[in-house]
């Protein structure tokens, strides 16, 4: 990956009491990139956004944003770094007393000085760029939930972040409305040169929109690469996931006694 990174991560070791959830993770975002964090279910993913956005501190390692290391960041640094992050979090539900536009303007309200006027236009410009321009007054609750998504992808990107992180952007959607949203997610981020970030365990839909892949097992990086690379892989982990077969690395039964004894006592 040639280009400068915006995100370093060193080896991150991160343990909740005395469980150790992240082990030793390496990773590097280059600029512009879009990138997918895949694994299973409770595998540590969030766990590794919720240090990049320094909301956890590690238990040994750092993670560097835009050439800082987050943990060591007082009050005010973390809050200006934050401001140049977005970020779109599991179901990305809207407020659901608000309109559509005051959705998208809370930001830019809460964290800028601008002017109502200045805010319309950027409200309903944000909105075009995820084909909603014509919900503005809408309520939320008057959305599908692949609109609603789109609407809060807008939301995310409201103030020109550098860095986009999504968890799990595609959860609950229809087939349509998840490669809306894909091609967005992809979109968006070249339209703001951003960074982008995208955890997830759609691997389908992520093939087709990520420029690298890191796959995680049990807080470790187990795979990396491109597209092409992950569905070429030969990991027994990577291939039981890209090619959804049920049994491999990640048993189909859950561990149990012996069967014929067990049923034998159900006799
Ligand atoms: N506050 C907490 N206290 C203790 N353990 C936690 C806490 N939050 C998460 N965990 C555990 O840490 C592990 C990793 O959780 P994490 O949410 O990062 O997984 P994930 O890969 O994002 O999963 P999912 O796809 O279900 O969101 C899980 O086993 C979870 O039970």
């Amino acid at each position: 990956m040639p280009s400068q990174p915006l995100v370093e991560i060193c080896d991150l070791n991160f343990a909740y009491d005395n469980r150790a959830i992240l082990k030793g993770i390496n990773m590097s975002f280059p600029k512009g990139k879009l990138i997918a964090i895949m694994g299973l279910s409770g595998c540590g993913k969030t766990t590794l956004l919720r240090h990049i956005g320094g909301v956890l501190k590690p238990t040994k390692g750092h993670v560097k944003v835009d050439g800082k290391i987050i943990h060591e960041l007082d009050q005010e640094g973390l809050y200006a770094m934050r401001r140049k992050m977005g970020m779109l979090f599991q179901f990305g539900a809207l407020f659901t007393d608000m309109s559509v536009f005051d959705n998208v303007a809370f930001q830019m309200r809460e964290h800028t000085d601008l002017p109502e006027d200045i805010i319309h236009d950027l409200v309903l410009m944000k909105l075009h760029a995820v084909g909603l321009r014509g919900t503005h007054k809408l309520m939320p609750a008057e959305l599908s939930g692949g609109m609603a998504r789109r609407v809060a992808l807008a939301r995310t990107v409201a103030l020109d972040p550098m860095l986009i992180m999504y968890d799990e952007p595609f959860a609950g959607l229809d087939p349509i409305s998840l490669s809306v949203v894909g091609n967005l997610i992809r979109q968006l981020n070249d339209a703001l040169g951003a960074t982008s970030i995208v955890v997830t365990h759609d691997i389908q839909e992520s093939l087709k929109i990520v420029d690298y892949v890191y796959f995680i097992s049990d807080g470790a990086i187990i795979a990396e690469g491109t597209a092409d690379e992950i569905r070429a892989s030969e990991v027994p982990f990577v291939r039981q996931f890209v090619h959804g077969e049920t049994d491999g690395p990640i048993p189909f039964h859950y561990p149990g006694g012996d069967y014929s004894q067990d049923l034998n006592l159900r006799a």
